[in-house]
């Protein structure tokens, strides 16, 4: 049997646009996959990568609900009847399964651990892959920096917990992979956040005070976006 280093067929996808991740893994075993944060936009690229790979999709993953983009989820679930799509149980929206502390998504021979990780919204979910050392962030994190904290349930006091105690308490060594990045980068690790994060370095009474002065415009999508990620990106009720 293949070590479970093997295991993973792992690609970063990016949607240039609104400087989205979008994060496929397989089990190569089993050939089951998944996809973190799909992009409505990128569905058809999404569903060809699947295709070329050989690889099913059964989760079709939201770390939440994204303000900033529709969610490809819906539309894969309909191309692909067998996926399901998953959310944490906090964040209000539609889904076919929701997530919890501790709970754990198998894929094939490989599992994600989810971490409840709020403070951008309620509902942010960290899904980490232990057996390769890699956590996927969501917005609660981004490399240098973190989601904002001034729309849907945002609060600053809450995210500085969040990533601290679900996040940065992982070993040094295990990469991190966020939602979004805006300034070239694409992964970082615990351990570089720990020493470089320009926030989350900071006191918490540090970090509330920059949270609540960022004066960030609001995302250009985001009347669009808020309203169909809350039924899973399909405006079709029953396609969840
Ligand atoms: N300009 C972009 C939106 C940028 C933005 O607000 N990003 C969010 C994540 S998407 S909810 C964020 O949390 N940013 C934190 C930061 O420090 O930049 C657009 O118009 O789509
Ligand atoms: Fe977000």
């Amino acid at each position: 049997m293949a070590s479970v280093r093997n295991l993973l067929v792992f690609r970063q996808l990016f949607h240039k646009e609104t400087s989205t991740y979008t994060y496929l893994l397989a089990c190569k075993q089993t050939m089951k996959a998944v996809l973190i944060d799909p992009v409505l936009d990128c569905v058809e690229r999404d569903l060809k990568l699947l295709r070329e790979l050989g690889v099913q999709l059964v989760y079709g993953i939201n770390t939440h609900v994204h303000a900033d983009h529709i969610t490809g989820t819906g539309k894969l679930k309909q191309a692909l009847p067998d996926c399901k799509s998953v959310l944490g149980s906090k964040s209000g929206g539609r889904a076919d399964i929701f997530v919890d502390q501790s709970e754990r998504l198998k894929f094939g021979n490989l599992m994600l651990e989810c971490r409840s990780t709020p403070g951008h919204t309620n509902g942010c979910t960290t899904f980490v892959l232990h057996d390769r050392a890699m956590a996927f962030t969501g917005d609660a994190l981004l490399v240098r920096g973190c989601g904002r904290t001034d729309f849907q349930q945002g609060s600053p006091s809450t995210l500085y917990e969040s990533v601290h105690s679900q996040i940065l308490s992982l070993p040094k060594h295990y990469k991190l992979y966020p939602a979004h990045d805006y300034k070239g980068f694409s992964v970082t690790t615990v351990e570089e956040e720990l020493a470089h994060n320009t926030r989350l370095t900071k006191s918490k009474e540090e970090f509330i005070k920059i949270m609540d002065n960022l004066n960030l415009p609001y995302p250009k999508r985001i009347d669009e976006s808020l309203p169909a990620n809350l039924i899973c990106g399909v405006t079709d009720p029953v396609s969840s």
